[in-house]
């Protein structure tokens, strides 16, 4: 069967998009999936998404990570809202409908300010920190980031008795300015640092603009630069919380699959 899809990225991580109004993309195929995303068999992605029509609302985005398993993808929503405008399903502003619940975002050029859900709040875990911005998030603040062996590191906390079954995304984060911080990411279902993580950087932003008395942070990542603010509510967690970066569209395609 030929498929057509666009290949789009923000801030360095990539995703296989595809217009599944018609519903036609089995998405319990997995295995399909995790060919799409091969970065040598295959078209190559940290994940791959559907845009699909819902009574409710604009669409809806369903999300996969390379491995076929499914979360939040804040990356990937700013990607969906700039496909979205892209077909002609929405234009600047948009209400849409993600495996955490719904989203509102707006495009303002290739830049997609994304509303991500509340956060109840910031968890210590094995002396660092744990934070769910709509996929989870294991936070540890260290010196020279650049050099840092996030891989192996970052593999060992996601692999954590203390994180099993479903493991975890994993954040290193060093501080540059109050308010400003330089964050890789391993990422669970990628199984590898990915150049940015959206959900990830929300997390780290948080936990560092709480130490910092900051509420709008700037995330330098391998990939680009990406903005977070939010505030702070009465119980200790946030709301308010947008992730703001670009999107672009890369290439598109068609594939035998
Ligand atoms: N790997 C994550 C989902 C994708 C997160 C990341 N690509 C983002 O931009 O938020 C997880 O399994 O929880």
């Amino acid at each position: 069967m030929e498929l057509s899809f666009y290949k789009y990225q923000g801030t360095g991580n990539d995703f296989v998009m595809i217009d599944d109004r018609e519903e036609r993309f089995d998405q319990n195929d997995l295995a399909k999936v995790q060919k799409l995303c091969d970065r040598k068999f295959g078209i190559g992605a940290d994940g791959l998404i559907l845009i699909r029509n819902h009574a409710d609302y604009d669409f809806e985005m369903i999300y996969f990570n390379a491995d076929g398993s499914q979360s939040m993808c804040g990356n990937g929503a700013r990607c969906a809202v700039a496909f979205s405008s892209f077909l002609g399903i929405i234009k600047e502003q948009t209400h849409f409908l993600a495996i955490d619940g719904p989203h509102e975002a707006v495009l303002k050029g290739d830049q997609v300010e994304l509303l991500m859900g509340n956060v109840k709040g910031i968890e210590e875990s094995m002396g660092d920190y744990f934070v769910h911005t709509g996929s989870p998030h294991h936070i540890r603040f260290v010196e020279h980031v650049r050099d840092y062996p996030v891989f192996d590191q970052g593999k060992s906390i996601r692999y954590d008795p203390c994180y099993a079954p479903a493991g975890t995304n994993v954040n290193f984060v060093e501080g540059i300015k109050d308010d400003e911080v330089f964050v890789r990411t391993y990422e669970r279902g990628v199984e590898n640092e990915t150049f940015s993580c959206g959900t990830g950087v929300t997390a780290a932003a948080l936990v560092y603009g709480t130490q910092t008395n900051q509420n709008e942070i700037k995330i330098t990542t391998l990939g680009g630069k990406l903005s977070v603010r939010f505030r702070p509510n009465s119980s200790g967690g946030f709301q308010d919380i947008w992730l703001i970066g670009p999107a672009e569209q890369v290439f598109k395609g068609k594939i035998n699959i």
